[in-house]
Parts: structure tokens; C-alpha cells; sequence
């Protein structure tokens, strides 16, 4: 359980910390929301089932690097019922990874997301309903986040929505050209209930993120890398026989993040992220524990053996 590496350390080492315990213990495997909210995933996971359509497609590879896949193109790749549960297994599948380093997030036919299906949203607009969907799709949103893989949305064509909302649970995210990212939300007489609008304030500031879902702004990757939602811009694919397609350019740019033995991967990214969602005594606790999961470890000793020097 990938979580529970970050977890039990602080559970151990906040014993003084009566409130951040107890609310730690609440979560259950990272999640936001258990029982103690009168949620039940076994019958949130039912209820979603019944509105089936595409598949959510996990690869892992030799490398370190799993690509999960969004598959659905005769809807624009968005969310049925069934995908929502099946992205919950395939988190599940990635926080046992242990080989893991980095995750690529994509969709096919060469668009990322269109959010929620229509036809299962129009099926469950009664607030009841609506409220556990949010609640089970915040779950994994954020399990998603916390796997101690180096994530990157891979962003085709468009991500609208609850597609938005996906690329904002990735650590990364890289634009094609003539992609958009555009949370389209207010157009729906919605907000985002994903956590995208809880993300998003953190990754471009409130301001932005503001002008954002306020304008239901179309982000293109020139707007994207001005305000820091994209983290690059993948060049324009040449026909000619030989060019990489999107996917191994994403490959390449994450493998760079991504070098290195598993153990140290992914303490870089638990250190990274206690550093952004806890108290700062808490994270700084989490890092010496993290640390100490790394010093003295086979990398660490052959590095010290092999006298490098970092020119
Ligand atoms: C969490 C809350 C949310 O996610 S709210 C946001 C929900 N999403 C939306 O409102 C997107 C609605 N769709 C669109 O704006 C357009 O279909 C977009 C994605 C721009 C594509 O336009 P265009 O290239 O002209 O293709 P199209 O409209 O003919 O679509 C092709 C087929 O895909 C379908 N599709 C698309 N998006 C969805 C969706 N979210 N849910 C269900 N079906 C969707 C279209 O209906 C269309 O199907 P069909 O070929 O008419 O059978």
C-alpha cells in the first residue's frame, strides 16, 4: 500500500500530534473519505457499475514507467460509471507496484477527456447521487496523486471537465499542440468536485485559478506554460516514418525524472509530496523518516564506493 510507506511513519512520529493522528487514522489507504462520512464504496462501486461504457487500460513496463490509458473514443474518452471503478482498481493495481518509478496518463484517439459521461451524469443528478460520485471520484483522484510514482498527464486534443480535473491529479502535465485543457464547469451550472478546483489553486495560485474556472478559460499550451499548469509543450509530430509519437516523447521526458533505482524514485516523491500537503514540523518529520528508508541503502553505499563526482 503505497500510502501507508508515508503513512506509518507519521502515524508513528506524531504521537504527540493528537489532531493530525486522528485524522490520519481516518483516512483509509489515502483516501479522503471513509465510513466515518457515511460513505460506502461497496455501493458507490455498484451503483457506478450500472452505467457501463470503455475501459481504463494499465501498462506496466520493464522500465519503471506505467502508462494507463483512458478508452473510450466513442465518447471522447469520458468517465462511464464503469471507468470510474476501473480507475480505482487500476490505483490500487499501481500503490502495490513496487517496481514503479513513474506513471504516464493518457487517452486514446488522440484526445485526453471530455469529463463525465453525459448520459450516466443525467442519470444521477439527484444530489444524493451525485454527492457519493464526487466522493468516490475524489478518492481515487487523490490516491492517484499520492502514489509515490512521478505522474504526467499526457495532454491531446481536449481534456474538459472532469478531464481537467484528471490532469491536475498527475504531478505533471505535458500539451501537445492544438491541445486544451478547459474546466468547463460553470458552462454546466457546476464547480469541479473532483478536488480539480483544490489542485489547481495549489499548482497556479488562486488568481489563476480563479480566472480559470470563473471564465471556463480555454488553456492552450502557450497559456499553459505561461501560468505553470503545463510543464512542457511536445513538439508538433512530422509524418515522416521515424518520429516518435506523443506517448514515447512523454516517455522520454519523464524518464529523465524517472533514472535511478525504484527505493529512491519514490522517496523523492513521498519527500515531495509530505512537503506539499502536510504542516511543515510534520513533512520535516516525514522527510528524516523517508531518509532514513534511503541512507545506507544498496544505492546509496554503491554510490559511495564509485567516488562520484557531479560535474
Ligand atoms: C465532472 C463534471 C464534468 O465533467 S462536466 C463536463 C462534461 N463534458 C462535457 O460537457 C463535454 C461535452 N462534449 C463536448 O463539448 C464535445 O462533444 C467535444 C468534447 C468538444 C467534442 O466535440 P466534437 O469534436 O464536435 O465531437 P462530438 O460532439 O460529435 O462528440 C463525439 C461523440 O462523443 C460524445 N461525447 C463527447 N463528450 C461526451 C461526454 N462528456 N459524455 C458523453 N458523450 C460525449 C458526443 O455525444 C458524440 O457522440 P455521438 O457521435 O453524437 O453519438
Amino acid at each position: 500500500m503505497v500510502l501507508c510507506a508515508l503513512r506509518q511513519p507519521l502515524l508513528r512520529s506524531s504521537s504527540c500530534c493528537g489532531t493530525w493522528t486522528r485524522l490520519l487514522k481516518r483516512q483509509t489507504r489515502g483516501c479522503v473519505y471513509s465510513s466515518v462520512h457515511g460513505f460506502n464504496q461497496e455501493e458507490v462501486r455498484e451503483k457506478l457499475q450500472a452505467f457501463p461504457g470503455g475501459s481504463i487500460d494499465l501498462l506496466k513496463q520493464d522500465s519503471g514507467i506505467a502508462v494507463l490509458t483512458l478508452n473510450n473514443p466513442s465518447r471522447m474518452n469520458a468517465f462511464s460509471g464503469s471507468m470510474m471503478v476501473d480507475l480505482e482498481e487500476r490505483v490500487s493495481e499501481l500503490e502495490n507496484w513496487t517496481d514503479g518509478k513513474g506513471l504516464i496518463i493518457q487517452g486514446v484517439a488522440e484526445t485526453f477527456c471530455s469529463g463525465s459521461d453525459l448520459n450516466a451524469v443525467r442519470a444521477i443528478s439527484n444530489p444524493q447521487d451525485g454527492m457519493k460520485m464526487c466522493m468516490f471520484m475524489q478518492n481515487t483522484l487523490t490516491r492517484l496523486l499520492r502514489l509515490p510514482l512521478i505522474s504526467v498527464a499526457l495532454v491531446e486534443g481536449r481534456a474538459l471537465g472532469g478531464g481537467a480535473e484528471l490532469t491536475t491529479a498527475c504531478d505533471f502535465r505535458l500539451m501537445a499542440p492544438g491541445s486544451v485543457i478547459q474546466f468547463v464547469h460553470k458552462h454546466m451550472g457546476l464547480v469541479p468536485g473532483w478536488g480539480g478546483a483544490a489542485r489547481l489553486v495549489r499548482i497556479v495560485g488562486s488568481q489563476n485559478a480563479l480566472k480559470l474556472l470563473g471564465g471556463a478559460v480555454k488553456v492552450d499550451s502557450k497559456l499553459g506554460l505561461d501560468i505553470g499548469l503545463a510543464d512542457g509543450v511536445l513538439q508538433a509530430r512530422q509524418e515522416a516514418e521515424g518520429t516518435d509519437s506523443p506517448l514515447q516523447l512523454a516517455d522520454n521526458w519523464l524518464s529523465r525524472y524517472t533514472k535511478g533505482p525504484a527505493p529512491v524514485i519514490q522517496a523523492v516523491k513521498k519527500v515531495v509530496l509530505s512537503g506539499r500537503e502536510l504542516p511543515l514540523s510534520e513533512a520535516l518529520r516525514t522527510e528524516k523518516d523517508v531518509f532514513g528508508t534511503v541512507w545506507g541503502g544498496p544505492a546509496n553505499l554503491q554510490a559511495l564506493a564509485s567516488k562520484s563526482k557531479h560535474k
